[in-house]
């Protein structure tokens, strides 16, 4: 396993976050690996694959939504586990899913070094930033509605933080045997869809603040 490590954001604005952050440290390496769980699993496994031996982390990065009473917009969430969170199925009656973990596909679900991300966090905390430790969900459909906030909430207990590329990130390390942490800048609450009230300007310059963060913790 190499000394490098490699930072996988969604779009080119939280990339260039990420590199503010980062002034040109070399140890790390920053991709923006596209929006979703597929797409970014892809981008991650090709970077992994094209530089085989060289990464010791990878770091899923990006702006996400914050779960009430976990996290509010400006804090940032650094995930104790990373859950695919509607990778599963329905029940007929409709009242109710059934994770890939439940129905035996699989697991939704990636384990982080929980130390390393609480090292992290208090990283952040001491250097003056609102950082908490948590779940992070990826969903393929980003939250609409309170009803369905309080689904995802009760679905993953700790549920802190939701974004729409982590698992897919965490698969791909997790297919290279690289270990994984998700990083998530909060811009808005899950729920209730107002894009009036998302803040991403704040969150991606709190996503700098923390990724100039990881140079000293990593
Ligand atoms: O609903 C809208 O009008 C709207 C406006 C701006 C952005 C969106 C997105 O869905 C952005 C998805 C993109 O940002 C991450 N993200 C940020 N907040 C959330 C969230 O609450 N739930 C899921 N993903 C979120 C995500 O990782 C994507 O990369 C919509």
């Amino acid at each position: 396993m190499g000394n490098k490590i490699l930072i996988v954001t969604a779009v080119d604005a939280e990339r260039d976050a990420v590199l503010r952050g980062l002034e040109g440290d070399e140890r790390f390496v920053v991709i923006a690996g596209g929006v979703g769980p597929a797409i970014i699993a892809a981008s991650t496994a090709a970077a992994l694959t094209s530089a085989a031996g060289s990464y010791r982390l990878v770091i899923s990065a990006g702006i996400g939504g914050g779960f009430d009473g976990q996290a509010d917009i400006g804090d940032i969430v650094v995930s104790t586990g990373i859950t695919a969170a509607d990778l599963g199925a329905e029940t007929p009656d409709g009242e109710r899913f059934l994770s890939v973990d439940e129905l035996g596909f699989g697991s939704a679900r990636v384990a982080v070094d929980v130390a390393q991300a609480h090292r992290l966090t208090d990283a952040l905390f001491t250097a003056g930033m609102r950082a908490i430790a948590g779940q992070a969900l990826t969903v393929s459909t980003a939250t609409g509605s309170a009803e369905q906030a309080a689904r995802l909430a009760a679905r993953v207990p700790g549920a802190a933080s939701e974004g729409m590329e982590g698992y897919g990130v965490a698969a791909a390390a997790q297919l290279a045997g690289i270990p994984v942490l998700e990083l998530r800048a909060i811009s808005n609450r899950v729920g209730p869809r107002d894009k009036s009230a998302w803040r991403i300007g704040e969150a991606l310059g709190r996503l700098a603040q923390a990724s100039a963060v990881l140079k000293e913790v990593f």
